[in-house]
């Protein structure tokens, strides 16, 4: 059954099974009451449609917003969809849970006092999950307060939860036993790990010790063990498991479901833990400013970057930056080496893509004088060069296969050894590569090695490219401009209307470095104080769909003299769009007067409004 899972601020997380015409509100004839004066009193209602669940809003005075945005009327619910009504958030969740035991949670105030069967303290469980877990401070701590909680309700020897947060693909685990007091040791059985990951499941491990049982589980005497995704809509953030050395068939389905029911109130909650921290993170870094500064941008993806910058920046782990070309992954690695302890060490920089494979060898790691003919005296690598600094391996995607292996190796065992060498020497490098492929695909083609892409990908950053930016390309281009006019000693203020409508239609497939080299070429031909379409490159001038094909060579002088018509009526209907039909702010964005523009608005038959 779906079920919506309910955040106010400072309550715990509360699963709400769904029903036909659930209406939400501050009213409390509501049938799920939000306590919340930007609630209005009848604010949403949920109702099935044969292809699921639609959330409408009530005509409320504040509005309905789902991931986000402001819903119309209603809205077509997906799974892991976000509704925001004033301050309370709700999650809609379209997968199984336990109807028993989310309904009592609902109507649960506070712990039941019914007698302590079995049922009841389940409940009780979900009710100190919910608490322990909307709480969240300290995220190992409470989640092993749940692992102990679930110990005790079903009676077993040991629980755990993965996250797959952990490094290098591994499982970040917090763990707690029940015989012994510290931390035990949990080898988990990889076919159950998979099948749980993978089909996104439970799992449930009966008749142990049969034929079929994982090799893992008979070695480590594990007689019953069962485990479920820590799912929140499509994401997987991990698994719940435990296991039981005592009894076979300890688990029943039941015990399963409950299982995966906590697994999904968990993932919710850890969710809604790691969006706060981000959204603190980006707030910090926009109030700490700083050598972000240089990278420019403020549209929503470039905020999310530099407040990853700021969190990654200090710890020592690798990173991979994945992006388009031009998109900025080389000022980025730079700013992580600044934002690093690493800061006063050196950054070094080596383009894989740049080297012929015969020399990447003694470029990564030297040579001693006489290894090779020419070798006339020691050189060091790029290695040691970076010793205690950072080095940024740019195009790692262009490796070839054999330096893979030995890059590998050199992170693997922190060592290097220099061609003709015959010790190795440790180093203390802090490796920041880029690419813009898809290292995935390139493992698939056994192109690059799976197990150097994990050392390499402890972080992975992201840069947006500059058509998925929305406003940077104005900030980008006045600041590159300023830069550029700079250079070429002129004072330039900005852009004519006419400059700008083209550099916004323009698709910047070279990203910023592309526009980069737009602005300088604009900065050398602008007499000023404005850049005009004219000082702008033919590319840009000619590129883009909207612009009219230039008059064909082969045609009369009447004719293409006909065509101008066409361009004119396209920029007058263009101006008057963006102006939203206002004449005297279209005739600002032409650049003529407005008598001029009504003339021709009235030559071309078209609409506008007198201010
Ligand atoms: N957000 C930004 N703010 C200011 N300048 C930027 C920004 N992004 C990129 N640049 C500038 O654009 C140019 C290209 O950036 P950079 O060389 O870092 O891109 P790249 O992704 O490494 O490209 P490639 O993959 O082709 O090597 C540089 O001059 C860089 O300083």
């Amino acid at each position: 059954m779906a079920h919506i899972i309910v955040t106010e601020p400072g309550q715990v997380s509360v699963a709400v099974p769904l029903r036909d015409g659930l209406r939400a509100g501050r009213h409390e004839r509501n049938d799920l009451v939000l306590a919340d004066h930007r609630v209005s009193r009848q604010q949403i209602e949920f109702s099935r449609t044969p292809a699921g669940w639609r959330v409408k809003d009530l005509r409320s005075t504040h509005g309905t917003f789902v991931n986000g945005g402001r819903i119309e009327e209603s809205h077509e619910l997906t799974d892991g969809d976000r509704i925001q009504v004033g301050s309370v958030l709700i999650t809609f969740i379209e997968a199984e849970v336990t109807q028993q035991i989310v309904h009592e949670q609902l109507t649960s105030a506070a712990i039941p006092s019914q007698p302590d069967d079995g049922a009841n303290r389940r409940l009780r469980l979900v009710y100190e999950v919910s608490r322990a877990i909307g709480a969240l401070e300290n995220e190992d701590e409470l989640l092993g307060r749940m692992l102990e909680a679930i110990l005790d309700v079903l009676d077993c020897d040991r629980a755990l939860v993965g996250l797959t947060s952990g490094p290098e693909g591994s499982l970040r685990r917090v763990v707690r036993s029940r015989k012994t007091a510290a931390a035990e040791e949990i080898v988990l059985s990889r076919a159950m790990v998979e099948a749980i990951l993978q089909r996104r499941q439970g799992v449930i491990l009966r008749n142990a010790g049969g034929r079929e049982t994982p090799h893992t589980l008979v070695r480590e005497h594990i007689l019953s063990a069962m485990g479920a995704p820590l799912l929140v809509g499509s994401r997987l953030l991990g698994l719940l498991y435990v296991d039981d050395r005592a009894r076979v068939d300890r688990f029943s389905p039941q015990d399963l479901e409950f299982l995966t029911s906590l697994g999904h109130l968990t993932a919710a909650a850890l969710e809604g833990a790691e969006r706060l921290r981000s959204a603190t993170a980006m707030a910090e870094a926009l109030g700490a400013g700083g050598p972000t500064d240089d990278l420019i941008g403020a549209s929503p993806p470039m905020l999310q970057l530099k407040a990853q910058l700021h969190k990654y920046g200090a710890a020592s782990a690798n990173v991979l930056i994945r992006g388009e070309s031009g998109t900025g992954k080389e000022l980025i690695a730079h700013l992580l080496h600044t934002l690093s302890p690493r800061a006063a060490q050196p950054f070094i920089t080596l383009n894989c893509a740049a080297i012929p494979e015969s020399m990447i060898e003694s470029e990564l790691f030297g040579y001693v004088k006489g290894a090779f003919t020419g070798a006339i005296r020691d050189k060091r690598g790029k290695f040691t060069l970076a010793d205690r600094g950072t080095l940024f391996l740019d195009e790692i995607g262009d490796l070839d296969l054999a330096a893979q292996a030995k890059l590998l190796r050199a992170l693997q065992e922190g060592e290097i050894q220099p061609l003709g060498a015959e010790k190795t020497h440790r180093v203390n490098v802090r490796v920041v590569s880029a690419t813009h492929k898809d290292l995935v695909k390139e493992i698939a083609a056994r192109r690059f090695r799976e197990d150097l892409y994990y050392r390499l990908n402890v972080i992975e950053v992201e840069t947006p490219p500059l058509r998925e930016r929305e406003g940077d390309l104005e900030l980008l281009a006045q600041a590159l401009l300023q830069s550029s006019a700079s250079s070429a000693d002129k004072r330039l203020e900005g852009f004519t209307p006419a400059a700008l409508a083209a550099l916004r239609r323009h698709p910047w497939p070279g990203n910023v470095r592309e526009l980069r080299n737009e602005m300088e070429r604009a900065a050398i031909n602008a007499d000023g104080p404005l850049v005009d379409f004219t000082d702008l490159s033919p590319r840009l001038r000619s590129a883009s769909a909207e612009t009219p094909a230039a008059p064909s060579a082969g045609a009369t002088l009447a004719e293409r003299f006909g065509q101008l018509d066409v361009l004119e009526r396209q920029l007058v209907e263009e101006a008057l769009r963006t102006a939203r039909g206002n004449l005297s702010e279209a005739s600002r964005l032409l650049g003529i007067t407005r008598i001029m523009l009504k003339r021709r608005v009235d030559r071309f038959g078209l609409n506008a409004r007198d201010d």
